[in-house]
């Protein structure tokens, strides 16, 4: 299915196409946006069952979210871009650059894995919100996202990724949990050509470094960064999340 986009900058400038965490729409990428709109004509986009992007009947697996963005680019002619994804965005950003390698120019992923230790974790989140809906899972799954400090000291943030969660489409966020729990892209990363940033929360719980690192130790000439933040890094430590993807995207 086509998922609801926005398209911002340049008309003539190179297309960068930002990918989404579980849970968050493109409203994930404020902080970098007008920095990005210097260099790229920005396609953000919702993951089903997120934002404007209703919710395709599930379970879903990771090809299924991979397919809607293969879609969009078809549908706006788009042959080649970069792409930069968050955790859940990520996972879509690998499995774009790995299976179809010639639509993917340069790439960046943050705070991701290619597998996840267990299924199981993801298996109960979508059986409760299966259950209770994605209000009742909201205020737990953001107080991973967030370094304590930060969540201290930014309560109105923390609120507005409560209500991104809160008002995802719960069949739609518990059919990407199944996504995550049928998770393994570890045989294509090497298989990625397109230069790669991967980026690392130093405090991150939900995907913690050493899998960024595996990941960077399997793509061919990646580069890791390491910055102070947890989960969502490029929230926490925006500026220095907008340097990487710019000194990695822009800078050609
Ligand atoms: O929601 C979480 O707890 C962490 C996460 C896993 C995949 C994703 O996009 O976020």
């Amino acid at each position: 299915m086509r998922p609801h986009h926005t398209l911002t900058g340049p008309p003539d400038a190179p297309v960068l196409v930002l990918g989404n965490s579980l849970g968050t729409t493109t409203a994930l990428w404020d902080d970098q946006l007008p920095a990005l709109v210097r260099h790229f004509r920005v396609l953000r986009y919702d993951h089903r069952g997120h934002g404007g992007t209703p919710a395709a009947p599930g379970p879903y697996r990771l090809d299924d979210l991979a397919d809607d963005v293969l879609e969009l680019l078809d549908t706006l002619g788009l042959a080649r871009v970069s792409y930069a994804g968050v955790s859940l965005g990520a996972m879509v950003g690998m499995w774009l650059a790995g299976h179809a390698p010639e639509r993917i120019d340069r790439l960046v992923l943050c705070c991701t894995t290619a597998a996840f230790a267990s299924a199981r974790p993801w298996q109960d989140r979508a059986a409760a919100v299966r259950a209770a809906g994605t209000e009742s899972i909201a205020r737990q799954a953001v107080s991973r996202w967030f370094t304590p400090d930060f969540v201290a000291a930014n309560p109105d943030v923390v609120g507005k990724f409560e209500t991104m969660v809160s008002t995802a489409d719960d069949e739609g966020y518990a059919s990407c949990c199944d996504a995550l729990a049928a998770l393994d892209l570890r045989s294509v990363l090497p298989a990625i050509e397109a230069p790669t940033a991967v980026v690392a929360g130093k405090h991150d719980v939900a995907t913690p470094p050493e899998h960024q690192r595996l990941i960077a130790d399997a793509v061919p000439g990646a580069v890791l960064h390491t910055v102070e933040a947890a989960h969502l890094a490029n929230v926490e430590a925006a500026d220095d999340v907008t340097r990487i993807l710019l000194d990695h995207l822009a800078a050609r």
